[in-house]
C-alpha cells in the first residue's frame, strides 16, 4: 500500500505520515528532506538558491546532512522551497521517491506533489492542511525547542510566503489531488489528527477490497 501525505509547512503531515508508518509497519520518507539537503548544500557553498545551475550543483548532495540539525532549520526551509522551484531539480530527485514508493510492499511518503506527481497510483491520498496561524504557532514552538529563536512574526511571514511560492509554481505546484482527502488538523490534538488519518485509510482500504 502507498499512503502519500502532502499539505504546506507545519500542517502535521510528518506526525501523521510518521504514525501511519509505523501503524502499518511500512518504511516513510520525508521529501521534504531532500530539497533542504539540497537547499543547505546551495547555501554553504555561498551559492544562490534562486538560481538554476547553482541549485543543480547541489543534488548530488551529502547523505551525511541528514543528520545536520540545520536541515530543519529555518533558513533550509526557505533555500528548500526556493531550489524546489527549478523544474531541472525536481526532476533529478524524481526517481530517487518514485523508487521509494514502489519498493514491494509499499511505502509512506510526505511532501508536496506525492499524490499528483511522485506516486499518483497511491491507494491512500490525504492532504494535511491548517492556518497559517496555527502552523505558524506549531513551527516557532518547534524551532524554540530546537534552540532557535526567531520571531513569531518572522515564522509566520516565512510560512505565508512559502505558501505562495509552492503553490504558485509551475512544475509539481502544492495542490491536493483530485483524489486526495482533506484532512483539517487546525483544531486537533496529535492525537486527534493520527485517528481521523487512521479512520481515513481504513475507510479508503475498505471501499477497494
Ligand atoms: N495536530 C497538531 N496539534 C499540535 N501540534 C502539532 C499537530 N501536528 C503536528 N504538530 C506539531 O507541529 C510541528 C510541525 O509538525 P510536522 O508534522 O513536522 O509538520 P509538517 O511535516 O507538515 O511540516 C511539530 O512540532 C509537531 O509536533
Ligand atoms: N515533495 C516536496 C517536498 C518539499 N518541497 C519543498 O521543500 C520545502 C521544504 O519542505 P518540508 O516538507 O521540509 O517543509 P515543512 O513542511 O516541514 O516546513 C517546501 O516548502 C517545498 O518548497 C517540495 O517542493 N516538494
Amino acid at each position: 500500500m502507498i499512503i502519500a501525505v502532502d499539505g504546506p509547512a507545519a500542517s502535521g503531515k510528518g506526525t501523521i505520515a510518521r504514525a501511519l508508518a509505523k501503524r502499518y509497519g511500512l518504511p516513510h520518507l520525508d521529501t521534504g528532506l531532500l530539497y533542504r539537503a539540497v537547499g543547505l548544500t546551495v547555501l554553504r557553498e555561498g551559492a544562490n538558491p534562486e538560481n538554476e545551475a547553482h541549485a543543480m550543483a547541489a543534488v548530488d548532495f551529502d547523505e551525511a546532512l541528514f543528520d545536520d540539525p540545520e536541515l530543519r532549520g529555518d533558513e533550509a526551509g526557505r533555500a528548500a522551497s526556493q531550489v524546489s522551484a527549478h523544474p531541472l531539480v525536481r526532476a533529478a530527485l524524481l526517481n530517487r521517491q518514485r523508487k521509494f514508493a514502489r519498493q514491494p510492499g509499499g511505502a509512506v511518503l510526505d511532501g508536496r506533489d506525492i499524490g499528483t506527481v511522485i506516486a499518483p497510483e497511491a491507494e491512500v491520498k490525504l492532504f494535511v492542511k491548517a492556518t497559517p496561524r496555527i502552523r505558524a504557532q506549531r513551527r516557532h514552538a518547534e524551532l524554540q525547542r530546537r534552540g532557535s529563536f526567531v520571531s513569531f512574526d518572522k515564522v509566520l511571514a516565512d510560512i505565508r510566503e512559502r505558501d505562495a511560492r509552492d503553490m504558485a509554481r509551475a512544475t509539481a505546484p502544492l495542490k491536493p489531488a483530485d483524489d486526495a482527502v482533506l484532512l483539517d488538523t487546525s483544531f486537533l490534538s496529535i492525537d486527534a489528527a493520527i485517528q481521523r488519518a487512521v479512520a481515513l485509510v481504513e475507510a479508503r482500504t475498505a471501499a477497494a477490497a
